[in-house]
């Protein structure tokens, strides 16, 4: 039998990691974690109090400790969706690439616009024109993304059920070709 390793999905705010992470944890029985929701409970309040109270920097090191915590933790057995600025530490890139398969979501700069429009949630997003800083924040983080990823998945023309499924399709075949050259 393959052993299924940690899933880690990461790409940008909107990409539906969060979304989809849930779907595909049903869908192999693994316990499902998201990392902005720790980050959350451990410091007993939200994200944008925790951006107002300790910066973007108080913000990250949470997000680090985190981010570790369930790296050490280990048990082989969880979907971990990650927040958007996870690969701008090297830290947490060496982290994310030690022994998990990670899933970049990618999502073109308009349908990140569309899909976080609604919420007022993401402290990067509460500007005068969150599409500029979407623009900006791709142009960085898309080759960090893709520098840990083990696998790449475009969400733009798909429903939330159909990326889930292209993910869970993407995964069994990785896993086939791995068992099968080693
Ligand atoms: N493939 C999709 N098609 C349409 N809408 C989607 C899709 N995936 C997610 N959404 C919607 O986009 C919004 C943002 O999704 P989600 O919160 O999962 O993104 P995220 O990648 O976790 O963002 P963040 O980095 O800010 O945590 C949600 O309202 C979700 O329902
Ligand atoms: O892209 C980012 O830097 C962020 C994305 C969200 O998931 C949160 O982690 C936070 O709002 C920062
Ligand atoms: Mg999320």
């Amino acid at each position: 039998m393959i052993k299924v390793p940690n899933i880690i999905l990461v790409g940008p705010m909107g990409a539906g990691k969060t979304t989809i992470g849930r779907l595909i944890s049903q869908s192999m029985s693994k316990e499902f974690y998201d990392l902005d929701k720790v980050i959350e409970d451990n410091a007993g309040a939200d994200i944008p109090w925790i951006f107002e109270r300790e910066g973007e920097d108080g913000f990250r090191k949470r997000e680090t400790q985190a981010l570790t915590a369930i790296i050490q933790e280990d048990t082989g057995n969880s979907v971990l969706a990650t927040g958007g600025g996870i690969v701008m530490r090297k830290e947490n890139r060496d982290l994310l690439r030690d022994d998990a398969l990670v899933v970049y979501l990618y999502a073109s700069v308009s349908q990140q616009l569309y899909r976080t429009s609604k919420s007022t949630h993401r402290p990067l997003l509460q500007t005068g024109d969150p599409k500029a800083t979407l623009r900006k924040l791709f142009e960085v983080r898309d080759p960090l993304y893709r520098e840990v990823a083990t696998l790449v998945i475009e969400t733009d023309a798909r429903h939330p059920k159909a990326v889930a499924n292209k993910v869970l399709d993407a995964i069994k075949r990785h896993l086939n070709m791995e068992t099968s050259v080693s």
